[in-house]
């Protein structure tokens, strides 16, 4: 079968958002494709998480040859530390619950590094048929929950943040892809999302660009700034929430730690 992911606009390709927001528009549309192939478990891992990939890096080498590329799926070139800008991408974010067929949370991230900070990103989620971007921020509904929601990984939650829920007096709210539980606070489905342990700079650039377009509170847990385009692209920690909430977060981990946080379990 040969996808047809289609000729953006004139203006989508003259726009780092519009064109973010295509890609992964674009990518999401084959991740469906692929879906409906009837592979299951390991093997419709595999082939979402290769497609997605190669229909982005062709689709960057045709509008954006120029610039640098990160990807979860592909080689690192460390000549982008170097480059002017840098797509870093994660073409399948929430892998396992892709290949749990009708789950919904599973997203593709696509953010635009440039001159040291995130300038652009979008993230799709395919089958809320939602692409969230910086060029038309999402705005956050007001908070319909008095008592705060913290999103939080469904196959690893890490201990301490049971810890500060229960400080918080939150509840937890487990879902797959970091995308996702980021993009669960813009929607007023989540009020925070909190990580320790583990993770890369392509699960949370581009969300965490969109999640500052729309207002959010992000940084690391020790509340430094998240950055993007190092040689080392471990970044393992993240909090995003609603501003009102980042004190008493920053706080308690100030107090507490994340130590307890499990290590990569795969
Ligand atoms: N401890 C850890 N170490 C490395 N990566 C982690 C991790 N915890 C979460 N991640 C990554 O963050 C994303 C969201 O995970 P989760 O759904 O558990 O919150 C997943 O991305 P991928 O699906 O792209 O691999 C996962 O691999
Ligand atoms: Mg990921």
């Amino acid at each position: 079968m040969t996808f047809d992911a289609g000729v953006p606009a004139p203006e989508v390709v003259a726009d780092d958002h519009q064109l973010a927001a295509w890609l992964a528009e674009a990518a999401g549309r084959r991740l469906l494709e692929v879906r409906g192939e009837g592979l299951e478990g390991k093997e419709l891992k595999d082939a979402g998480d290769a497609a997605a990939h190669e229909l982005l890096m062709t689709l960057l080498a045709t509008y954006r040859p120029d610039d640098a590329v990160l990807s979860e799926e592909g080689k690192d070139d460390k000549a982008r530390l170097d480059a002017a800008k840098v797509w870093i991408v994660d073409p399948l974010d929430g892998t396992r619950e892709f290949s749990e067929p009708p789950r919904d949370d599973w997203a593709v991230h696509v953010a635009v590094w440039e001159g040291g900070t995130l300038t652009a990103g979008a993230v799709a989620q395919p089958e809320l048929g939602e692409t969230f971007n910086t060029g038309n921020p999402p705005v956050v509904p007001p908070r319909t929950s008095a008592k705060p929601r913290i999103a939080v990984s469904r196959s690893r939650p890490p201990a301490f943040v049971t810890a500060l829920a229960e400080r918080l007096d939150a509840e937890l709210v487990p879902m797959g892809s970091a995308g996702v539980k980021m993009m669960s606070v813009v929607r007023d489905v989540a009020d925070a999302y909190v990580h320790a342990g583990g993770q890369y700079e392509w699960d949370s650039a581009a969300p965490v660009a969109v999640a500052r377009a729309a207002g959010l509170f992000t940084s690391r847990v020790d509340g430094s700034e998240l950055v993007y385009n190092q040689d080392d692209v471990y970044l393992p920690d993240v909090i995003v929430c609603r501003p009102e909430l980042a004190d008493d977060i920053l706080a308690f981990i100030a107090e507490h730690g994340t130590e307890e946080s499990r290590p990569e379990s795969g």
